[in-house]
């Protein structure tokens, strides 16, 4: 265990030897030393140090600080940043725009001591090798999330630690340790406290996991609760129709599990049906409807995607293929061509993802057909692909100019006119020339 060989970048190293011939300690620690030890490639590499912020940035030419106030230091080398943080006891890892009073250590142990989970707690360096004083390894090799020391502590220091406990449990396919659980359930509802921003970064990590259904364990732990209580609301509304074997919410993580890990789709996934609890109806028959669902869902997800503050790219595809995700067509190439115009060219793969991830999470009652269609389609969008047909107006014969050579009028039926002539494309691609277009003013 204690033997395990990390290859630190060069980089990280030659910063560690300077700080160690300087006389203070220094150490990868956190999740690159996790990583390393599950044979990953970490993203990024924190170094831990004895040294405060301002020895540190004696030693090296080019520093900057990154977030002295938590004493952090990033050491430019061969221009790339490492950030060099000073050991610390306070657990404080809120965004740099709200710091706490921070207390600074010059022992190694109480640093990990205040990390969040014994995976998370490791330090590695060439001299001393592994430095596992709570079992992370142990817990890394049993596949097992534990906080180090006392779980209401740490998650006290950060409610965030909360959502990240079940995002590394999704990312690792690790199980939650019994205490960890309870102090979870016992302090979600600090999670309030927490910023949209770092929220989103945790929930995007958990969706584009492995296992985004694990947001069901964030549901029974009471966490989903404190920030996406629409998710909650879907888990406790039954579909009583044929189509579907599970509630509103099962039927959710298992159409995530059905898409790739991509953040566009996941989050489309989670949203496409939060509109169905408001628009349920129950008919005489005891059979439920969902009429207006995907529009009711496409504003739910504006809202919930404003509050968790995405940006506007994120928002206007997921809204988009939100609104469409019920969208069905015969397969008929026209049909194709005027979804592909109104979805727009970009989103309409995602789409036929979404469609697809739909259908596989229903019950199997008319499984095959809808299946069947959508192959069809997919064939169909090939061929129009293939053939370069116009779906918009940029690929049109004519523009507003040509119209206006023609002796219509600049101004607003110039738009309308084309939007026609693009009508009559999408039936016909055929007649997607100057020539055949020019005619139908005349008519
Ligand atoms: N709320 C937090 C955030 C971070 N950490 C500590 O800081 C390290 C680095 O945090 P971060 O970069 O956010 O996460 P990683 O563990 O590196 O994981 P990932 O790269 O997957 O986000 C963690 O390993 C952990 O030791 C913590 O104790 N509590």
């Amino acid at each position: 265990m204690d033997k395990l060989k990390i290859n630190l970048p060069k980089q990280v190293n030659e910063i560690i030897k300077v700080l160690q011939e300087h006389g203070y300690e220094a150490y990868a620690v956190g999740g690159c030393v996790r990583d390393s030890a599950l044979g990953r490639k970490p993203e990024d590499w924190d170094i831990t140090t004895s040294a405060t912020p301002e020895e540190t940035k004696a030693l090296f030419h080019r520093t900057f600080d990154t977030g002295i106030e938590h004493g952090t230091v990033t050491v430019l080398l061969d221009h790339e940043g490492f950030e060099v943080t000073t050991y610390r006891v306070d657990g404080d890892y809120e965004d740099n725009r709200h710091p706490k009073e921070v207390t600074f250590t010059r022992n190694l142990r109480e640093d990990l001591l205040r990390r969040d989970f014994t995976i998370n707690a490791m330090a590695y360096n060439e001299k001393d090798g592994l430095v596992d004083v709570f079992g992370g390894m142990h817990d890394l090799e049993a596949g097992v999330i534990r906080c180090v020391g006392n779980a209401r502590q740490r998650f006290s220091e950060d409610a965030l630690r909360i959502l990240r406990g079940v995002r590394f449990a999704a990312q690792l396919g690790f199980e939650i340790e019994e205490d960890t659980r309870s102090g979870m359930r016992e302090l979600a509802d600090t999670l309030q406290n927490i910023s949209a921003e770092r929220i989103q970064i945790e929930l995007i990590k958990m969706l584009t996991s492995k296992r985004p259904g694990l947001l069901k364990d964030a549901y029974d732990l009471g966490i989903t609760k404190q920030f996406l209580p629409e998710f909650d609301q879907m888990m406790e509304t039954d579909q009583e129709t044929p189509h579907h074997m599970y509630n509103v919410g099962e039927h959710t993580l298992h159409a995530m599990e059905n898409i790739r890990a991509d953040k566009i789709l996941r989050l489309t996934m989670l949203m496409h049906d939060m509109g169905k609890p408001k628009m349920k109806t129950i008919d005489a028959n005891g059979r439920a409807h969902f009429k207006k669902h995907a529009v009711e869902s496409e504003s739910i997800a504006k809202n919930v995607l404003r509050r968790l503050k995405f940006d506007n790219d994120t928002l206007h595809k997921v809204c988009k293929l939100v609104c469409y995700h019920d969208y069905r067509m015969p397969a008929e190439a026209a049909n194709v061509r005027k979804a592909m115009n109104k979805i727009g060219e970009d989103l309409f793969p995602y789409y036929m993802e979404v469609r697809r991830a739909d259908v596989l999470a229903q019950s199997l009652y008319q499984r095959e057909e809808k299946l069947s269609n959508l192959d069809a389609i997919e064939k169909l969008y090939c061929e129009i692909l293939e053939k370069k047909q116009c779906v918009s107006l940029k690929d049109l014969a004519v523009t507003g100019k040509d119209l206006i050579e023609a002796g219509m009028k600049p101004g607003k039926e110039i738009g309308d006119k084309l939007e026609e002539m693009l009508g009559i494309v999408l039936i016909n691609p055929e007649k997607n020339t100057k020539e055949a277009l020019l005619k139908t003013l005349h008519i």
